[in-house]
């Protein structure tokens, strides 16, 4: 029965202090019922790609579920100690933390929906006091699984219409990092798992051959392939290369000929070393002629989408792709550099302040106000992305402007359909969003993919997708630069 949770009960604690040292000096100095929004962003597509896919929200909803700091924790908490050796918060405080209840607002993308940089992928409104404990948990749980599901979407998109397997439970990030990994990988387009766990926690399908140890267990190859075919006749892939490949193959298709007269099938033989182009075209020649066409050549042994799309180019018989290390640790690109960014606050009852960050680099400075992002589209695919400011609303035919260079513009003329990406999810702490099943996940990634332009889908130097800021917001937020720089008087709403 699949749960879809690994942790059986509150993680409250799992943030970084300085979101309760601050949580603290909120309520010690009464503003804990101020309430903020918060972004989370990220600044760059990982792995130098053209877009990015949103993976995370179910396990947010299962955190936020279950969230309430319990005894152990606030008795934790009290031990806990400033430099004066004096306890770091006062009892009032760990009180208020145990009768405390999420109330917050969270609005996001579905997950499988492509995103593009600085668009917020989740919002979070409601007292500043809860949204900044909170923090931390969001983006660790966001930016990782939206990292694995963007580097399966590059492996599968490269693997094209065969199959991969995702094998990376044993080199990943410790036990929440391999299973975080398989969901993420199986949305991203891997078609199974060989991570047992996270097929019962998500349904998600497992699969898998045997390893060398099995072969060297045995005093010869064929003795090996012959016992496991008489043990699991139903699951013959024969790894091949624990001492000569070609001999191995040769060994696997005698065995599939006993497979066969008991009944069974030969399901396919695994390559993990050597020349995978060479092997592989020498293992299909090798079982089509002993008349195993079905037999599937299943290869694994570094894989990536780079490797993959070469192995393609050297016009190789791979029917399975096993994908392990590269995809399980994001190998080339370890994270995904997300950020919650304040954009907002507002005393009870009192009109929101819009709120910038500052920094030398543009696209490092945060945007402020009530962020939504439209995505416009035609018949052929998505057009644009829009990010516009609730209250100043997505204007008509409006332009769309690169926050990072003001000067690249995109003129919305023709009004075109569109979708606005962040959807409810928690309303006053309840949840009113009914998360879609991964299999809706996956097919969602699919069809999000599909409506990019081959161009932005290129997974080297792909081109730019339009996303920027609708031009009120792009006004505002300026005005709020150059303020916060002090040039300028306020913008007259602040
Ligand atoms: N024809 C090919 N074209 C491009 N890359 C390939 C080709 N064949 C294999 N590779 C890749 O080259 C790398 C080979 O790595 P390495 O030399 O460490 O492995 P090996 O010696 O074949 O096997 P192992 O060390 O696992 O026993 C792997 O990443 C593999 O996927
Ligand atoms: O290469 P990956 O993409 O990570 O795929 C998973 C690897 O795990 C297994 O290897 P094993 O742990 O036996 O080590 P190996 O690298 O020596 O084969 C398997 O044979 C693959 O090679
Ligand atoms: O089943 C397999 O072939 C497998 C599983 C984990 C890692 N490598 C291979």
């Amino acid at each position: 029965m699949a749960t879809g949770k690994l942790y059986k009960h509150s993680l409250a604690l799992l943030t970084d202090l300085y979101q309760l040292t601050m949580a603290f000096g909120y309520w010690k100095l009464g503003r804990e019922k101020e309430e903020a929004i918060f972004n989370l962003v990220f600044r760059e597509h990982p792995f130098n790609g053209g877009y990015t896919i949103t993976a995370g929200l179910e396990t947010i909803i299962g955190f936020l579920s279950d969230l309430e700091f319990d005894q152990d924790d606030v008795d934790y908490l009290a031990t806990l100690q400033g430099n004066d050796n004096k306890p770091l918060f006062e009892s009032g405080f760990l009180d208020y933390l145990s009768n405390m209840r999420f109330e917050c607002d969270i609005d996001a993308m579905p997950e499988g929906t492509v995103a593009f940089p600085h668009e917020p992928m989740l919002r979070i409104t409601g007292p500043i006091l809860q949204c900044q404990i909170l923090e931390t948990a969001l983006l660790n749980m966001i930016s990782y699984q939206t990292l694995i599901a963007s580097k399966a979407a590059r492996v599968c998109a490269a693997a094209k219409d065969e199959p991969v397997l995702e094998f990376g439970l044993r080199r990943a990030q410790g036990i929440d990092g391999g299973i975080a990994a398989s969901r993420a990988a199986y949305i991203g387009g891997c078609i199974g798992t060989s991570n047992v766990l996270a097929g019962k926690l998500y349904g998600i399908p497992v699969r898998g051959t045997h390893a060398h140890s099995w072969v060297m267990s045995f005093d010869d190859e064929l003795e090996s392939f012959d016992a496991y075919a008489k043990a699991l006749p139903n699951n013959c892939v024969f790894l091949v290369d624990t001492y000569d490949t070609i001999q191995g193959i040769k060994n696997a298709i005698i065995i599939g000929h006993k497979l066969r007269d008991r009944g069974h099938t030969l399901a396919g033989v695994r390559l993990d070393s050597g020349d995978l182009a060479y092997l592989s075209i020498e293992a299909r020649k090798l079982l089509d002629d002993a008349g195993f066409p079905d037999a599937a050549i299943v290869a694994s042994n570094d894989l990536d989408e780079f490797i993959i799309d070469s192995l393609k180019r050297q016009d190789a018989k791979i029917n399975v792709w096993g994908v392990g290390t590269k995809l399980a640790t994001a190998y080339d690109q370890p994270a995904l550099g997300g950020v919650l960014k304040l954009s907002a606050i507002r005393l009870p009852g009192q009109d929101w302040q819009y709120k910038v960050k500052l920094s030398e680099q543009t696209t490092k400075i945060s945007n402020p106000g009530i962020l939504q992002v439209r995505r416009y589209h035609d018949r052929s695919g998505f057009i644009a992305d829009m990010i516009y400011d609730e209250q100043l609303g997505p204007g008509d035919l409006p332009i769309i402007i690169d926050p990072n260079d003001p000067t690249r513009r995109k003129r919305i003329t023709t009004n075109p359909p569109y979708e606005d990406l962040l959807v409810p999810v928690f309303r006053k702490g309840e949840l009113v969003y009914d998360p879609p099943s991964l299999s809706r996940i996956r097919q969602r990634v699919q069809a999000q993919i599909g409506s990019l332009h081959p161009t932005i889908r290129r997974y080297m130097n792909p081109h730019t997708y339009p996303a920027g800021l609708e031009q009120r917001l792009h006004q505002l937020r300026t005005e709020l630069i150059l303020n916060a720089r002090g040039y300028t008087e306020p913008p007259s709403n602040q």
